[in-house]
């Protein structure tokens, strides 16, 4: 079995509570509550000012130029249509100017944010790999599940659509290839860090509802 087929199947039933929680169930039916949805994108886009600058350090830490490209068409696709979708998204829910800029933080985002952290300071490719193959890879299993129709309100449709389209699908696809090709030199590290991401989604997911 490949190293990403290996981790996944050892956290199967973690993997699985989030891909398949309520939060995201709902979310594909359109049903999920104003309020829920507030709190998750307010904690989600706190979320995301690290996880641009782990992309940028899994930029300078990947062995090539061609895995450079890729990356960074990755980079800007998150800092343009998904970072609009959340200002809209907070102009919609009137989200103020504070709450976009300075929440106070759930634990689990704050476990998220030191994760990335910690993988971005290893400056070692594989160890970036490792948590990014954990959030893209949970999204899209999740955003691949959502059957028919999408819902009518943006906030619910274009977050699935982010997560679910060929270049997101693509994208996994070559992250997990270079997780395969590069994380068995770095094994335990890159396992440790890949179960560290799946419990904190599940308890992202879990917080939403607590
Ligand atoms: C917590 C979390 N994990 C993964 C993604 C997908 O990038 C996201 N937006 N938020």
């Amino acid at each position: 079995m490949s190293l990403t087929a290996t981790l996944r199947a050892a956290h199967a039933a973690e993997w699985e509570a989030a891909a398949a929680h309520r939060f995201v169930r709902e979310l594909c039916a359109g049903t999920v509550d104003a309020a829920v949805m507030r709190r998750y994108l307010v904690q989600d886009y706190q979320f995301l000012d690290r996880f641009v600058a782990l992309l940028g350090a899994a930029i300078a830490a990947a062995d090539g130029f061609a895995a450079r490209l890729r990356l960074s068409r990755f980079l800007a696709m998150i800092t343009s249509d998904e970072n609009t979708y959340f200002q809209r998204s907070f102009d919609t829910l009137g989200v103020p100017a504070a709450e976009r800029r300075n929440p106070a933080l759930s634990g689990t985002t704050i476990g998220l944010q030191a994760l990335m952290k910690e993988a971005a300071e290893s400056r070692s490719y594989p160890r970036c790999l490792a948590v990014l193959v954990v959030f893209e890879g949970l999204y899209l299993d999740w955003a691949q599940r959502h059957a028919g129709p999408l819902p009518p309100e943006f906030i619910h449709a274009e977050w699935i659509s982010l997560h679910n389209n060929p270049f997101f699908q693509d994208f996994v696809g070559w992250l997990r290839a270079e997780l395969d090709r590069t994380g068995p030199a770095e094994e335990a590290a890159c396992a440790a860090l890949f179960a560290r991401a799946v419990a904190l989604e599940r308890r992202f997911f879990d917080d939403l509802y607590a």
